[in-house]
């Protein structure tokens, strides 16, 4: 059973009496090779806030899946609203009143807020969707939760927030009493965060209950009623996010004490890595996406890009990496203009690419790990040993990286398939550190990476940083983009807007100026 290693819950008096919402006893959840949920106990009061926090496969994914009817348990109880259940499917989760809000949205992009909301739930009794009910009852839920939806917007056109505020309406329209969101504010800015726990306390007022996973252990402090903490597949506490520090927090996490942080120091030469020249990139149509960039990344130097998601940090990763073609400007590395180079003659001449998304760029998930390894460095050691497959020196330097990079698998040979999502993003850190390029472009480089790594993962940056790599940093994470670049861009609808001193601005000030709320004063 769970021990209590910090302050125990059940302090505020009365608390104890509130009936519980969810509590799942002795859960044990095994893989081949991997057990990734041992014994768990978990005890979630209806109305409140509850989070889940954990080291990168620690088994919280697991966890909330498991709740949410995609995988069922090998032992243990489930038990919602104070009954035994037994789900099959998430249909079966669902219609006991629990809602899951995955991580990456799965909307239409091209379809409405309501075409996205009834999308794939029960018709009526009649057997047809009314569609006049369906739109009564989204305003219904939209005003009684504070969600500000427009039924009739196009969801391309909707921020971030806001999409998951459909994704929450989605669930919330099924009638979910329990909500689950997994990693919810990874995507979002400051701005957006309070919004969405805004949104929480609204659905707590009305007496639901909200269960997330988070690796920002200050949000969890401020928006969590209690905590659980999981360790190595099972529970290690509960924690009073009153009386704990994030600090705390983390060491219960890692079963450790962490190290302090230091300060930073200024390693930029003046030899530049990365030109950009009056770069443009179109859309099908010719709609600038990234507008006219000039920008330069010398050795040393992070040059860090702080943007909402969707205002052409992707594509300027894609004109730097040589994946889509440039309507105007050029790129240069080390001097060399590469504007018609492929993208494998750029890695070739010393790029490394970190890439937003792992699942489709970064990663076969249904290849073993020492072939991720090789992914994108086909034509080098260790992969090839003269004009053969050197399998033998590619898992043994996959057996490397796990061991340095602390990827967290039974080895070489498992699929990454198997891998949780903090553990894939570390072996892909890995392999594209090991190639020691002399640019890196680093796309949200720690996303659900938990604490402890992130750390690893930052000073591995700065070690390379210091012997001379250039890095283009792209992150959600303000802290990441403050804490990492000497040099900080702001990025909206395309443009460079503002470029600021990372030592002197604040997250609130750089969110500010994302959005476009700031004037552009602080533009160099
Ligand atoms: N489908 C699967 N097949 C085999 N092993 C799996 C599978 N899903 C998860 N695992 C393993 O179970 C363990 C727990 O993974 P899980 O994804 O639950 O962790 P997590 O705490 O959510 O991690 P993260 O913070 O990195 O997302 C890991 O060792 C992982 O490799």
């Amino acid at each position: 059973m769970a021990s209590a290693d910090s302050p125990a819950d059940g302090h505020g008096g009365a608390a104890d009496d509130v009936p519980l919402a969810v509590e799942l006893r002795g859960i044990t959840k095994r893989f081949p090779g991997v057990v990734a949920n041992r014994d768990i106990a978990l005890r979630v009061r209806r109305g409140e806030v509850h989070a889940i926090v954990g080291e990168n496969g620690a088994g919280k994914s697991t966890l909330m899946r498991t709740l949410y009817g995609e995988h069922r348990p090998d032992e243990g109880q489930i038990l919602v609203d104070g009954r035994e259940v037994a789900f099959r499917s998430p249909a079966d989760a669902i219609a006991a009143g629990i809602g899951m809000v995955h991580q990456h949205f799965m909307l239409a992009d091209n379809f409405t807020v309501l075409e996205n909301v009834v999308l794939g739930s029960e018709p009526t009794k009649a057997g047809r969707l009314d569609l006049a009910e369906a739109r009564r009852r989204i305003t219904d839920i939209s005003d009684r939760y504070s969600l500000g939806l427009r039924p009739d917007a196009l969801v391309e056109d909707l921020g971030v927030g806001d999409r998951q505020r459909v994704e929450i309406a989605k669930v919330l329209y099924r009638d979910a009493r329990t909500l689950i969101l997994d990693e919810p504010t990874a995507v979002l800015v400051p701005q957006e965060v309070d919004e969405l726990f805004a949104n929480l306390a609204e659905l707590k007022r009305e007496g639901l209950t909200v269960i997330f996973i988070s690796h920002k252990l200050d949000e969890v402090r401020r928006v969590a009623d209690s905590i659980t903490v999981i360790r190595r597949g099972t529970t290690v506490g509960t924690a009073d996010p009153r009386t704990t520090t994030a600090r705390q927090l983390a060491e219960l996490m890692v079963g450790a004490e962490l190290p302090s942080p230091e300060v930073r120091t200024s390693t930029v030469r003046e030899v530049p890595v990365l030109q950009m020249v009056g770069v443009t990139v179109t859309d099908g149509g010719r709609r600038p996406v990234v507008d006219d960039v000039t920008l330069t990344v010398r050795e040393g130097e992070v040059v860090g890009i702080a943007g909402v998601e969707g205002n052409g940090q992707a594509e300027l990763v894609d004109a730097i990496m040589g994946l889509r073609p440039l309507a105007a400007g050029s790129v240069l590395l080390g001097g060399e203009d590469v504007t018609g180079w492929s993208t494998r003659a750029r890695r070739e001449g010393g790029v490394g690419f970190i890439p937003e998304d792992r699942h489709r760029q970064g990663m076969l998930l249904d290849a073993p790990l020492w072939e991720n390894r090789i992914l994108g460095h086909q034509t080098r050691p260790p992969a090839v040993r003269g004009p053969f497959i050197d399998r033998r020196g590619a898992r043994a330097d996959t057996a490397r990286i796990m061991r340095e990079y602390d990827v967290r698998a039974p080895g070489p040979d498992t699929l990454a398939v198997a891998l949780s999502g903090g553990n894939q993003q570390k072996l892909i850190v890995g392999r594209e550190m090991s190639a020691k390029p002399r640019l890196l472009v680093a796309a949200h480089p720690t996303r659900g990476v938990d604490v402890g790594a992130q750390a690893v993962i930052w000073e591995l940056l700065k070690d390379a940083r210091a012997e001379g790599l250039g890095i283009v940093l792209i992150s959600a994470d303000l802290d990441e983009l403050i804490g990492l670049s000497d040099t900080l861009h702001v990025m909206l609808r395309g443009r460079l807007v503002a470029t600021l001193d990372p030592r002197r601005v604040t997250p609130e000030e750089l969110g500010g100026h994302m959005t476009g709320a700031r004037t552009t004063a602080g533009a160099a």
